[in-house]
């Protein structure tokens, strides 16, 4: 069956590690503590402040405890919940600011409008929050690329490397898997969305090694031959 729809990640994929890890991780980190005190009475922080609690199983964690806990999570780069929403809402500030745009690869931003147009369903798939995917989109370099995407899909639906996470995103996008192509850097993700039924194709553009990868790779965009997959 052709490909109808296609998901894709986003950091490694149609955005540089490097903004990801040099840019929005760094301004989340200088500004969680701040964000966090002036916004603690707020319901939706203090409800994301109670998942870290939940999620260290440590109920009595002080407000400083969860913001250093939060802090680490950063330096660790842990796809956690509850620091995925919080730094979407951080983001938001820097965006709207223009203290950065959301960085995508002209290649991803080319090859995303040309799918679109001739009729493909586009959709996102990152450990950031949905808020924090639709920000990045709708800042970005090229411009605001939200209205090419039909949905979003977070950590909500399930981890990354977990099979499970895409057979729930079929079910929500109401196709054949078959008809699917995953696109992402990360050969577990890869292998997981394989193990569902999607078919996969890697992103190779930081020097990753391709040795022993059982998926069809491209360095970029450009080379995804959709039909021949
Ligand atoms: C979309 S927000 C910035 C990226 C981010 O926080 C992240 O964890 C990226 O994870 P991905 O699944 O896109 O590799
Ligand atoms: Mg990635």
């Amino acid at each position: 069956m052709s490909i109808q729809v296609i998901l894709t990640d986003i950091e490694g994929t149609t955005t540089s590690l490097s903004f990801v890890k040099d840019v929005l991780f760094p301004y989340a980190d200088q500004q969680m503590h701040d964000f966090v005190v002036a916004h603690r009475q707020d319901p939706v922080v203090a409800k994301l402040i109670d998942d870290v609690r939940l999620e260290t199983g440590n109920a009595v964690l002080s407000l400083a405890q969860a913001i250093a806990q939060l802090r680490q999570w950063i330096a660790e780069d842990k796809k956690v919940t509850p620091l995925k929403a919080l730094q979407g809402l951080l983001w938001e500030a820097g965006y709207r600011q223009g203290d950065f745009t959301g960085h995508v690869y002209a290649d991803a931003a080319r090859q995303l409008q040309a799918w679109h147009q001739r009729g493909l369903a586009l959709y996102v798939y990152s450990s950031g929050s949905v808020y924090a995917q639709k920000l990045l989109f709708g800042y970005s370099d090229a411009g605001d690329l939200t209205p090419l995407f039909s949905g979003y899909f977070d950590t909500q639906i399930g981890h990354k490397r977990d099979a499970a996470a895409y057979q729930r995103i079929v079910e929500a996008i109401g196709v054949p898997a078959s008809t699917i192509l995953f696109l992402s850097d990360i050969r577990e993700e890869l292998d997981a969305a394989q193990q569902a039924g999607l078919k996969t194709c890697c992103l190779v553009r930081e020097n990753q090694s391709v040795e022993g990868l059982v998926h069809p790779w491209v360095v970029d965009f450009d080379a995804i031959a959709i039909d021949a997959l």
